[in-house]
């Protein structure tokens, strides 16, 4: 029976301090209670001349004896008060200075995952990004495939044979990894933790299928963009002008394309590429990697 109202009364957080102890040091409760002065009585202190309203909100807070008081210090009228000597008594009224620390906490780097159909405007948009954007890694592929006349090695891919690159994914160094047309591709994974250590954003170019196997990797930890052209025949007269393809590759091209938006739901946001409006997509993709880095939960990914 005593045991019993021992821990009812224990239980009441009214009554015990240790169960609610904010209600004893929580600052802001002198703005959450009744402002003391609407007592009367405050107004008839002999101070009344020179302290303002603020300054007793903030020293009612703390109690006689109280280690924590700061000074009492009183706060110049604010309409003739210098500005420096208001600061100075709003830092001596809280008993502390105040810190010119940033309030937001650095944002984490980013990988942003672009992907979307054949002929869509990966490459160009990926193109004018580099030229708007710093402090992002674009990160280049490794290929088993031969290097065609005109590409670098090192900007365009990384050429290894396919005995190379096979050695690779023994030693676990490829990020992802795919066999197209026989080529292999892969991404490496030291040059997304070199640049991601140096606090760069890492940028991945890959199509839906390297998206989708990315998204089961890295899960939420990567921003996955998916890129689409304002409709299917703007798509299709896009791939027919870049000339690029024979007919049988085009049909094959604009075929997947039919089945790869379908595959939309599975990205976190859809940019439209439109017909001469590359800027336009290129700000939107810069808008998204800015609203990223706001969050106050960012996504933390490990490689
Ligand atoms: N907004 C746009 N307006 C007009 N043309 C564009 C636009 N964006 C890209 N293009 C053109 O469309 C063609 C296809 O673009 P790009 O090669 O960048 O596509 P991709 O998605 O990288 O294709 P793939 O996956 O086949 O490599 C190119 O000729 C490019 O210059």
């Amino acid at each position: 029976m005593f045991f019993r109202r021992l821990c009812t009364s224990l239980t009441r957080s009214d009554l015990n301090p240790c169960i609610c102890p904010q209600k004893f040091t929580n600052p802001l409760s002198a703005f959450q209670s009744k402002p003391q002065f609407l007592n009367r009585n405050w107004f008839k202190s002999p101070f009344q001349s020179s302290i303002s309203a603020t300054h007793l909100l903030i020293s009612s807070n703390y109690r006689m004896g109280d280690s924590r008081r700061p000074p009492t210090v009183p706060i110049p009228d604010v309409e003739t008060a210098d500005k420096s000597e208001l600061y100075r008594a709003l830092e001596a009224s809280l008993g502390s200075s105040f810190s010119s620390n940033p309030l937001a906490p650095n944002p984490n780097p980013l990988i942003i995952v672009i992907s979307g159909p054949s002929g869509v405007g990966k490459d160009a948009v990926i193109k004018e990004l580099r030229e708007v954007r710093e402090g992002i890694h674009f990160v280049v592929t490794a290929t088993s495939r031969a290097k065609r006349p005109g590409e670098m090695e090192g900007k365009d891919y990384f050429f290894v044979s396919k005995e190379e690159f096979l050695s690779m994914v023994e030693r676990d160094e490829l990020l992802e990894y795919a066999l197209v047309y026989g080529d292999y591709k892969g991404i490496p994974k030291q040059q997304i933790r070199e640049f991601m250590a140096k606090g760069h954003d890492i940028v991945l170019r890959v199509d839906i299928q390297g998206a989708a196997t990315l998204r089961r990797i890295l899960g939420n930890s990567a921003v996955f963009i998916f890129l689409v052209a304002e409709s299917e025949s703007a798509l299709v007269k896009r791939l027919i002008g870049r000339k690029t393809e024979t007919k049988e590759t085009l049909l094959v091209r604009v075929a997947t394309a039919r089945e790869e938006v379908k595959h939309l739901r599975n990205f976190d946001y859809v940019v439209v590429n439109a017909e001469g409006k590359l800027e336009s997509a290129v700000k939107l993709v810069e808008s998204i990697i800015d609203a990223e880095k706001a969050k106050v939960w960012q996504r933390t990914a490990v490689i």
